[in-house]
């Protein structure tokens, strides 16, 4: 019993995450001890060894010694995140937290982590703060074989801000200027391909993710990846990124895991790594005709400053990747149902998209897509209601730090703090009236609101915290590519709409949209069929 419970003592205290230690632990103990005995035995041995060591753990955390006992949580929830990680495997996993806040409250308890609803201060507060606040070790994740971290796996906090440099550089006004030729390109082929699937009913996630994907293969490294000319992921690029997130996913919620990630053959991640690398050998070896994000991370004259190596650059060459497609893809799709949903609020934004460019007027003008606030409060909303990257982003209460105050609430040291994007959104003291509701009219300024009911309200009666709006995180680690994306997204939305009205096929139920998406940190999707009709004279 004595080893037993000095094996618990050791993962309670230091919460070992090294393979070798949970080798120790967990099978060199017993099997030195029972080594005199048979194997059978032995076996036993480690089984009562491991039954035990989790029913200590078990009865700890159900125990009033436990520091976060005063916290509530759903019983099973409260024992183990393995059991967070069975409702990712399910895919629903963002709507079961909102349910356990309508139960619990604001501030609930899974495992040895705390969720914070409608608490926007407490994430921002706490990720505002550099003392206390880190990355949970679940981002050891964004470490390739080779030895590179990802930027979005940097704990360091000045080390981050070094590397975050060239992203700020490739993200802002010129630079964003310097895509537009690309995004152009890649929209008026989008369209060229979908105008010759005119009248058939075609899957528009599919080629919305052919899109994205096309569009990172230019902005990142200058490269054709054809997929939308060819009409599929023909080298099953988006498959094998899309296994890779969500096999990325399950393990975070299980961080005892994460060691173990780098030997589990994800054969579909590394190919993605391998992919990256060898496009951003590349283009460093060929130059680029365009004006792309690798750019800013090889030649500009503040590339240097950010320490990079070449491996860390082409592991932020294959974060791009994996950032910036499926997360603007699901955006776009996600409007393209609420659109079919609610053909009165598509037929507003085609009404503003034609007065802003009447006949003979190009719908590509970047300059002018800032400025169309029905176009911009539809976007909005689309990221709100159902933002791409639903779940809470993981931050921790450092080892040392003796833990943090935040919002009245104590956390203590080595607690994961998490803050689901998706319940923030639905929070009605954020967002009123009809938080659930896909209502683009909130994000509008003006002194009194129709509601879809034909009610009228006053503006004091609508809350619209864009504080509390958070689809691309917040703090010093938020989305480097925000800028970019939204540039992205209202083009094609604006195109697409001028072009094309969309119907939904007679035999689709439109309730499928929302029960085939699955949170995997970022959101996969299934399809989306539409038949698509040319206007006149567009
Ligand atoms: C609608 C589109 C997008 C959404 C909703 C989105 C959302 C997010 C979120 C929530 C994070 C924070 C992740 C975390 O804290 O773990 C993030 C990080 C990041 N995103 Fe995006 N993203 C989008 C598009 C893009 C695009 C187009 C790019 C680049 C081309 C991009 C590049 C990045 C990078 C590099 C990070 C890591 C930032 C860091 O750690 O400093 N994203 N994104």
């Amino acid at each position: 019993m004595r080893r037993v419970q000095a094996c618990y003592l050791i993962y309670k205290q230091f919460e070992p995450n090294h393979p070798s230690i949970h080798a120790v632990l967990l099978l060199g103990m017993p099997v030195l001890l029972a080594r005199q005995l048979p194997v059978l035995q032995q076996i036993g041995a480690v089984a009562s060894h491991w039954g035990l060591i989790l029913a200590l753990t078990a009865l700890y955390r159900r125990s009033p010694f436990h520091p976060l006992a005063k916290f509530p949580g759903p019983t099973l929830g409260k024992l183990s995140k393995i059991y967070v990680a069975y409702l990712t495997a399910r895919g629903d996993l963002y709507r079961v937290i909102e349910s356990w806040h309508e139960q619990y409250g604001d501030v609930i308890r899974i495992g040895s982590c705390m969720f914070g609803w409608g608490l926007i201060q407490l994430w921002s507060s706490f990720c505002l703060a550099a003392g206390p606040n880190e990355l949970t070790f679940y981002y050891d994740t964004r470490l390739n074989p080779e030895g590179d971290f990802q930027l979005d796996g940097i704990r360091d906090f000045s080390v981050h801000a070094a590397r975050r440099k060239p992203w700020a550089r490739a993200m802002s006004s010129a630079a964003l200027k310097g895509y537009e030729p690309i995004l152009q390109m890649k929209t008026l082929e989008l369209m060229e391909e979908l105008s010759k699937r005119h009248r058939e009913k075609i899957d528009i996630s599919h080629w919305t993710n052919l899109f994205s994907f096309d569009v990172l293969g230019h902005v990142a490294f200058d490269r054709e990846l054809g997929l939308v000319k060819s009409g599929e992921d023909s080298d099953g690029l988006i498959h094998i990124v899309e296994g890779g997130v969500y096999a990325g996913a399950l393990i975070s919620h299980v961080l005892w895991m994460v060691p173990f990630f780098k030997y589990i053959p994800a054969k579909g991640l590394r190919a993605v790594q391998l992919l990256a690398a060898s496009y951003v050998q590349e283009r460093t070896s060929k130059g680029s005709k365009s004006k792309d994000l690798s750019r800013f991370f090889t030649e500009d004259e503040g590339a240097a400053q950010s320490g990079a190596t070449m491996g860390e650059i082409t592991a932020d060459g294959m974060l791009a990747i994996i950032a910036g497609s499926d997360t603007t893809s699901t955006m776009l799709t996600n409007l393209w149902y609420f659109m079919l949903r609610h053909p009165e609020y598509a037929e507003r934004l085609r009404k503003e998209i034609d007065l802003t460019f009447p006949p003979g007027e190009d719908p590509l003008d970047f300059s002018r897509h800032a400025d169309m606030p029905y176009l911009n409060a539809c976007i909005n909303e689309t990221l709100r209601v159902l933002p791409p990257a639903p779940g809470g982003l993981q931050r921790t209460v450092k080892r040392g730090s003796g833990g943090a105050t935040i919002c009245s609430y104590f956390v203590p040291e080595c607690t994961q703090v998490s803050v689901p994007i998706f319940s923030v959104h639905r929070d009605s003291r954020e967002f009123s009236p009809l938080p659930d509701d896909f209502w683009p009219d909130r994000w509008l300024t003006q002194d009194s609101y129709v509601l879809p009911n034909g009610d009228v309200i006053g503006k004091e009666q609508v809350i619209t915290n864009r504080g509390a709006f958070i689809p691309f995180s917040f703090g010093p680690q938020n989305c480097a590519g925000r800028a970019l994306a939204m540039v992205e997204m209202r083009a094609v939305a604006c195109v697409m709409m001028h072009k094309f009205e969309l119907r939904k096929p007679k035999e689709y139920d439109l309730n499928q949209w929302e029960k085939d998406m699955w949170d995997a940190l970022i959101m996969l999707r299934g399809k989306l069929p539409v038949i698509l009709e040319q206007r006149q004279g567009h």
